[in-house]
């Protein structure tokens, strides 16, 4: 291709090099990267899409109407290195026939096993213990120190039994859950595997002893854990969410923290990210937060990234996407 003919692509930060490698390869675009590990800034973003043809972003990217008319009309394809697309104004894309790709599958297993991870290192109050070994508090063996809730014999709910959702519940069963619920909207046939039982929200929320949100975020599940939720849940309940951040009222989520309305939370997403440091909910023992890490193994990342740079490649060049986003 001559340099006028190459496409212009905006990556709006340093990725892994798998994704980069291929982009390179491809000869076909010019590549401008906001080549650091902090977020572009706003500004720099909209210098940085204008006549783009491509633009390669993250979830902490806010893709819109803004975005997209700084970005103009040769704008063809967004493809984002994440499974969550709610950082993409949809309606607004899809009205100018820009194609979207994302990254599902590939983070499965890496998200469900970092939700594992999360539930038992809250439910079992790993951090807590971490830090008694370190400021001296562990004095001796104690009957009652630093009990927690176990998986055997239990109750789980998950809220969405999608692909992350059902590899949750894959993972949780072997612990010997007893009953597993889900939720969602509708009944899921791959739910047999898990023996899950498709329940009413209010249902899985007051007989579940661990309540693991794995919904998207879209505007019927924005908000979806708050007050009335929480007051449904058993007191001995713990609740996991590794989705995303605005699915909870985290002020309502502080409260029954406190209040001892629910044991335990642990969360891999807050609003906003990241949680500033004075947040309240740091200050409770019983909420484990996590830096949104649910993806974050070096392979999954290296996957996520290739899957993305072919994304991006297949909707320059008009042909099917690895992984499309069916608008
Ligand atoms: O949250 C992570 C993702 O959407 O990939």
């Amino acid at each position: 291709m001559s340099a006028q003919q190459m496409l212009k692509v905006f990556v709006t930060r340093r990725i892994p090099q798998e994704g980069m490698k291929i982009l390179k390869r491809a000869g076909m675009c010019n590549l401008s990267v906001w080549d650091s590990d902090e977020p572009v800034p706003r500004a720099e973003l909209l210098k940085g899409v204008a006549g783009a043809h491509g633009l390669l972003c993250l979830l902490s990217d806010k893709i819109d109407v803004e975005v997209l008319d700084a970005a103009g009309p040769n704008l063809k394809v967004i493809s984002t290195l994440s499974v969550g697309f709610d950082h993409l104004a949809i309606d607004e894309i899809k009205k100018r026939g820009i194609r979207v790709g994302y990254t599902p599958d590939v983070l499965t297993d890496a998200t469900a096993e970092l939700t594992v991870a999360l539930l038992l290192a809250t439910a079992r109050r790993l951090p807590e213990g971490v830090e008694e070994v370190k400021n001296g508090g562990w004095s001796t063996w104690k009957p009652l120190w630093l009990c927690g809730y176990g998986l055997s014999g239990s109750t789980v709910g998950v809220i969405g039994l999608g692909r992350i959702g059902l590899a949750i519940a894959r993972r949780l069963k072997p612990f010997g859950v007893k009953r597993l619920l889900y939720t969602g909207r509708q009944p899921k046939p791959q739910a047999q595997e898990v023996d899950g039982e498709y329940v009413p929200l209010d249902t899985l929320v007051s007989e579940s002893d661990f309540v693991v949100v794995s919904c998207s975020l879209t505007p019927d599940t924005q908000g979806l854990c708050d007050k009335t939720f929480f007051s449904k849940m058993k007191k001995t309940s713990v609740f996991i969410n590794t989705s995303r951040g605005a699915v909870v009222n985290q002020e309502d989520l502080f409260e029954a923290l406190s209040s001892g309305q629910i044991a335990a939370a642990g969360l891999d997403v807050t609003t906003p990210e990241p949680l500033p440091t004075n947040h309240p909910l740091l200050t409770l023992k019983n909420c484990v937060v996590l830096p949104h890490i649910g993806s974050a193994t070096y392979s999954t990342r290296g996957v996520m990234s290739e899957l993305t740079a072919n994304n991006l490649l297949a909707g320059l060049t008009g042909s099917e996407m690895p992984s499309e986003l069916k608008l």
